[in-house]
């Protein structure tokens, strides 16, 4: 290795002119003369106000390609608001065709830098990837037992997704004997985990989950098997094992060939949400849903010559929505005025649909819905494209009902589904992965169908009769408990639901229970606003009482 050479007198921050030292008012020092990185005061003194930046230290290697190792998991960090230091055990020379070359930094000098993020930085989440050598983990373990941290991932990088082989079978050992029985979780893709254990064939979600139990035998708390790399189908459908319980995370298959540093994305998502200070299973689900997203919105992306390249950690920066400033994520809290228009009320108190959602958002909906049965697709979506400017400017999200092509055309902000209408995860295929997506549930079964399809919350009803939805069964207060209690998404109660009795809905306190859906005792009515208005203080006093 090529030793570190000191700055430059032109670029040392020791030596800088008064415009340079007000840019870098903070005194720099070379990592060559700097004292041992012992405890010390902090350089400078804390304010009041100091903010703690939750922190991940990667342990990885260097991918000059950029698409993974350390600079796929700064990136990743970044984009979920973490900071991330970094300790490289390898420089690898690739690119978007393959590994060309493998560089593994000498072991006492990854212990070395090990000690230099470990022993000043208040480091939150240990990740680490890429170690080309059974020394390099156990320099790692050693300093962790040194240096103990909140949580270690573990992503266990054996062979490059173009099939290059990144550590050998002694290094396997060490991660098997020493690293598992310290980490918190470790994500092996199937082949990872095939390996691991020996090259058993995976190739069925049963074995995915026998593999995730073997594993968790080594030590580990959590495992997450990706199925990234099982036969095509629709999903993407991950394991994850806590010793007790499996759960089945599905995810869309983005088509495209822009891959390259999915799982050291994935694991250092997993490690900015536990620094964060998430709980495992929801650390896993963002970190799922960031990387489905950075897929979603790469597909097109090209660089380089080769059939693997990377993808934009920083999507929602280059967002059009986000220029705009509006970038819309899903908030179930959004659920808890529920404002659904019906054309037939409006027109009979003589308001266009547009002044319906104005007036709704001036009385404090938090999400509105267009459910407009009867208006000509022409009209509906001159009308939807009116309403989204409103809704936007108000930071209001706006859903279209069943019509996933009218929510296409104006760029809603999501549908609203119900059982005959088209399937969630279609919708899902159609709308990608940064849109909201309802669907209408009277049952667990139906509850648990609208989670697998990635749906973002359901409605459930009819908690009373009404008469705006034909036909419709009324579920009841008990229905409506049965369906919260075993639902994994944020549910919004519908059906008869008014100024007198929305309190009651809210008071019972079920769990996942967001708020209410209401279109009669909002749009048939004189004043939409006032109505809202009155709605809105119910809901809030039912919810300081419960
Ligand atoms: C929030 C919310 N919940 C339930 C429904 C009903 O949807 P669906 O069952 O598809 O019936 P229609 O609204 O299409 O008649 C809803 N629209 N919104
Ligand atoms: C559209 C709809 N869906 C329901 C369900 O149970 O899924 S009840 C319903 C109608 C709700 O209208 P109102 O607030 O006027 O009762
Ligand atoms: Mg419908």
């Amino acid at each position: 290795m090529a030793s570190v050479s000191a700055p430059s007198a032109a670029l040392s921050p020791h030596r800088t002119s008064a415009s340079a030292a007000l840019l870098f008012p903070y005194p720099c020092f070379s990592p060559r003369v700097s004292p041992a990185p012992t405890a010390r005061p902090r350089r400078l003194a804390v304010s009041a106000r100091a903010m703690p930046w939750p922190h991940v230290l990667t342990v990885a290697g260097s991918d000059s390609g950029a698409g993974a190792g350390i600079q796929a998991d700064i990136k990743a960090c970044a984009a979920l608001g973490a900071y991330c230091s970094s300790v490289i055990t390898a420089v690898t020379a690739q690119n978007t065709v393959g590994v060309q070359g493998v560089h593994a930094v000498p072991e006492e000098f990854v212990g070395e830098q090990l000690k230099s993020v470990l022993a000043d930085m208040s480091v939150d989440v240990v990740k680490t990837g890429m170690l080309p050598s059974a020394g390099i983990v156990k320099v790692l373990c050693e300093n962790l037992r040194k240096f103990p941290v909140k949580a270690l991932v573990v992503d266990p990088v054996m062979v490059s997704t173009s099939g290059d082989t990144l550590s050998g079978p002694s290094t396997l050992a060490t991660y098997r004997d020493e690293l598992f029985p310290m980490a918190d979780i470790v994500t092996p893709n199937v082949k990872e985990a095939s390996k691991l254990l020996g090259d058993v064939s995976l190739q069925t979600i049963s074995d995915m989950r026998s593999a995730a139990e073997s594993i968790y035998k080594l030590g580990p708390k959590h495992v997450l098997v990706k199925g990234g790399d099982m036969p095509d189908s629709t999903d993407a459908i991950d394991v994850f094992f806590d010793g007790e319980e499996f759960i089945e995370l599905h995810g869309l298959r983005i088509k495209t060939s822009n891959t390259h540093g999915t799982g050291c994305t994935l694991a250092s998502c997993i490690a900015a949400e536990l620094a964060k200070g998430a709980t495992m299973l929801h650390a896993v689900e963002v970190a799922k849903k960031f990387v489905e997203s950075a897929l979603y919105h790469s597909k097109d992306l090209v660089i380089g010559n080769g059939p693997q390249g990377p993808f934009d950690h920083l999507f929602s920066l280059n967002s059009p929505l986000h220029k705009m400033g509006s970038l819309h994520k899903f908030n179930p809290d959004d659920l808890f005025l529920y404002a659904v228009t019906d054309s037939g009320m409006n027109k009979k108190w003589g308001r266009s649909i547009k002044d319906a959602v104005k007036a709704a958002i001036e009385g404090g909906a938090t999400i509105v819905q267009l459910r407009e049965k009867d208006t000509e697709t022409r009209e509906f979506l001159e009308a939807a494209k009116a309403c989204v400017e409103i809704c936007r400017s108000s930071g209001v999200p706006l859903l279209i009902n069943d019509r996933v092509d009218v929510a296409l055309a104006c760029n809603a902000d999501g549908v609203h589904v119900g059982q005959s209408d088209m399937p969630a995860w279609e919708v899902r295929e159609l709308l990608g992965p940064g849109k909201i997506i309802g669907v209408s549930c009277k049952t667990p079964a139906q509850a648990g169908q609208a989670w697998k399809d990635g749906a973002d919350y359901i409605g459930c009803g009819g908690v009373f009769p009404t008469t705006t939805k034909a036909n419709n069964p009324t579920l009841g207060f008990e229905g409506l408990r049965t369906v919260c209690l075993a639902s994994k998404l944020p549910v919004v109660a519908i059906g008869g639901i008014n100024t007198g009795n929305a309190g009651s809905v809210m008071e019972l306190g079920l769990p996942n229970l967001k708020g209410v859906a209401v279109v009669s005792a909002l749009f048939d009515r004189e004043c939409v606003a006032t109505e809202t208005r009155s709605l809105r203080s119910i809901l809030m006093n039912a919810c300081s009482r419960s």
